[in-house]
């Protein structure tokens, strides 16, 4: 792979994001995309536990409360637990798309630090997609929606098919997702979204 794709910047010919008619309303939770991911998966005891739900247009939203165990500094969140937030976050935008992505390239600024105990309120939105690109951005604010803003984050995120997880994941895990049948049905779902 070439190491020179550094532009999150959308190409002229771009198009803007497509909502999925099937998408949640604005406002309604949209779950975990695995009940097992680190980021907001009830079944990953040593998660982040987001709690994401459907915004407006092709946008989400999610709080993560920061926990003694994600210190970096002493009474401070780690920037890499922040950016997997960030990074989380923006992976929930799938769910409005139905769209299969996966994180090609994600840049964080880091702007203010965050205190344990912090309610950190997390947005992020597509921007425009081109091809198999999706160009997305993500906020994070301290203690409310209007907060100030504490760490951002701009993203490409590439579609891929599933076998991306069914060929390159480990058997056991791949072999419990197949096995249920909400997961399935998702995944073939949003393959054939358009
Ligand atoms: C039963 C199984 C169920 C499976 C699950 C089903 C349903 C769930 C639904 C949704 C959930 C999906 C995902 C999870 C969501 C959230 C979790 C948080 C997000 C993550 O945490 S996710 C993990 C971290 N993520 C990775 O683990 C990716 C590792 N990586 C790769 O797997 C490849 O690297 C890949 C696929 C990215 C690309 O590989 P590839 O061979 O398919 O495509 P290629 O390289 O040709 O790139 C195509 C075009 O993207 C441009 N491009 C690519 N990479 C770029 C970069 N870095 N910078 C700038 N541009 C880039 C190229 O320049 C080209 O652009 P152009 O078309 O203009 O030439």
């Amino acid at each position: 792979m070439s190491t020179t794709r550094t532009s999150l910047t959308p190409p002229r010919d771009a198009v803007p994001p497509v909502r999925h008619p099937d998408a949640p309303a604005p406002g309604e939770p949209l779950g975990a995309h695995y009940d097992r991911c680190f980021g907001c998966g009830a079944g990953q005891p040593h998660g982040l536990r987001l709690v994401v739900r459907a915004g407006e247009d092709v946008s989400v939203t999610a709080e993560f409360t920061v926990r003694p165990e994600h210190q970096g500094a002493p009474g401070l969140a780690h920037g890499g637990l922040l950016a997997t937030a960030l990074d989380d976050t923006l992976g929930a935008l799938n769910l409005l798309t139905h769209t299969i992505s996966v994180t090609g390239r994600l840049e964080t600024d880091y702007l203010r630090p965050v205190p344990v105990g912090t309610v950190l309120h997390l947005r992020a939105r597509v921007l425009a997609r081109h091809g198999r690109k999706i160009y997305c951005t993500a906020t994070g604010r301290l203690g409310a929606p209007d907060g100030p803003v504490a760490v951002r984050a701009d993203a490409l995120f590439v579609e891929v098919r599933v076998e991306h997880f069914t060929g390159h994941g480990r058997r056991e895990e791949i072999e419990e997702a197949m096995a249920d049948p909400d997961m399935v049905r998702r995944a073939r779902a949003f393959e054939v979204n358009p």
